[in-house]
């Protein structure tokens, strides 16, 4: 049966299950799919992060992020929803993916707290900027789901040394594209660290260097080896495993 199923009516064709994209050769586990969305909702999705007030903008020294629906506190989510044009098409899409083909009602976030994500950042890396490697932490249940806009980077994956300092190479590189979906969880966010180099170019890209080389919409446009850095805009889906009600300190404002 083919991998993926076709779909029309301006959706993409998405695999039939996680363990078709299965990026093999990596700690468990992570997915690889490179079309989870198009590219009008691509459009539309930048559209609306450049359309957000400018208090939503959180400045770093060299990029900028968005926090939606908010900053935690202590480790903590104020219970709000995400916005629609965060849940929709990527949650419900997310939930519609079976973990495998024989375990139809099963999805990668049916054994998190809340069935589903509930917190995104909005991550913006102009050329030349990345992330220092890090660790996730407590707060959210180990399963993060990325969708990249704009352009091609590389997630480098690391490990400690055995003195528990970082090793600065990474020992594998996933290539994300425009549009995809990357998956990781388990032993990737408990055991390892993941960053993006600071370069304006990604370069010895191949099938020996990059974990998920095979599940790329378009390896053939980083035959040459490299891939020259646009700015990339990601979302990152998480769910946040402890929300606190506001409580009804403010019920008496409400109209009865
Ligand atoms: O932008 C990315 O793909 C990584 C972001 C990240 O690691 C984080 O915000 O914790
Ligand atoms: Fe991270």
């Amino acid at each position: 049966m083919a991998a993926y199923t076709g779909m029309d009516n301006g959706s993409p064709a998405l695999p039939r299950s996680l363990e078709d994209v299965r990026i093999t050769g990596l700690p468990p586990v992570a997915f690889y799919i490179s079309d989870f969305i198009t590219a009008e909702e691509e459009k539309i999705l930048l559209a609306k992060i450049a359309a957000a007030p400018k208090p939503r903008w959180k400045q770093l020294t060299h990029r900028r992020l968005q926090t939606w629906p908010s900053d935690l506190v202590n480790n903590k989510l104020v219970d709000a929803p995400l916005p629609v044009w965060l849940q929709e098409p990527v949650i419900s899409r997310l939930k519609s993916i079976p973990i495998s083909r024989d375990q139809a009602s099963s999805h990668v976030f049916c054994d998190s707290p809340h069935g589903a994500p509930n917190h995104v950042l909005v991550n913006e890396y102009p050329p030349g900027i990345g992330i220092m490697p890090h660790k996730d932490g407590s707060a959210y249940h180990p399963v993060v789901c990325t969708v990249s806009l704009g352009g091609s980077l590389c997630l480098n994956i690391h490990k400690t040394k055995v003195d528990g300092t970082l090793d600065t190479e990474p020992i594998w590189r996933i290539l994300q594209e425009p549009r995809s979906l990357l998956i990781t969880s388990a032993d990737l966010y408990t055991e390892y660290l993941h960053g993006i180099a600071d370069i304006a170019e990604d370069i010895g890209l191949s099938e020996h260097s990059i974990a998920n080389w095979g599940l790329l919409r378009d390896s053939a446009s980083f035959a040459e080896g490299r891939s020259q850095r646009l700015t990339r805009t990601s979302l990152t889906y998480r769910d946040v495993m402890s929300v606190a009600r506001l409580g009804n300190k403010f019920s008496f404002l409400q109209k009865r």
